[in-house]
């Protein structure tokens, strides 16, 4: 799976700081997550990437850490086999916590958050303000993956991106399919890019 150029650009841009190949991973996988969901339901999860050592301060085990003692090298976020381990373990309650080199050190992460300063949209729940609370608090980055399969980034307490993967799917592979006479990809705004 290919993730749109543009939409890249702008989520990886370098203000932001982070590893654009780990962050491009990282919201791959989550728009699988949310696509694919697990054994026939729709999962929510949360990848909180980069400023690993304060967002680890920030952050609590909800039980054993399933990821601790695995060597680096089998918990890199492009591994097949790491991917489909997250895709299981993303149907527990917490967050995955990725390095920025891309791997993934911790999960089932419980975010001490706080909600002041912070304004989202009403109606997004605790995990969507833990995001917005954790990229206050530190450096990194948030990928969420709502159960109601909406993948968000977040970046200093805020929304940056909104991704529909459904939508994001047709503009991918229906750019040749016309509509009266207007391409699919101009039809369909598959990637809401906020400001
Ligand atoms: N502070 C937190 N840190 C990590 N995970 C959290 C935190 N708060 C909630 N979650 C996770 O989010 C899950 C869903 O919580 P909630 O429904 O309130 O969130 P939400 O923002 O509405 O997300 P969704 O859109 O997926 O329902 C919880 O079961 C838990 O796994």
């Amino acid at each position: 799976m290919k993730m749109p150029d543009d939409l890249f650009c702008e989520v990886c841009s370098e203000k932001r700081g982070i590893n654009p190949e780990t962050l491009k991973q990282v919201m791959i996988l989550a728009v699988e997550i949310a696509r694919e969901g697990r054994e026939g339901r729709r999962i929510g999860t949360m990848f909180i990437v980069s400023d690993t050592d304060e967002v680890l301060k920030h952050s609590r085990n909800l039980i054993l850490d399933p990821l601790l003692g695995h060597p680096d090298h089998l918990k890199r976020i492009e591994d097949p086999n790491a991917r489909e381990t997250i895709k299981e373990l993303a149907q527990l309650d917490g967050a995955f916590i990725v390095s920025d080199d891309g791997v993934v050190v911790s999960a089932c992460r419980y975010v001490d958050a706080f909600s002041e300063g912070i304004n989202l949209p009403l109606g997004l729940g605790s995990r969507h303000m833990a995001a917005a609370s954790i990229t206050k608090q530190t450096q990194s980055v948030a990928v969420v993956v709502s159960e109601s399969s909406v993948v968000r980034v977040f970046d200093d307490g805020e929304i940056v991106s909104e991704i529909i993967p459904e939508l994001w799917m047709f503009k991918r592979y229906g750019s040749h399919w016309a509509v009266d006479g207007k391409k699919l990809e101009e039809e369909i705004s598959a990637v809401t890019d906020l400001p």
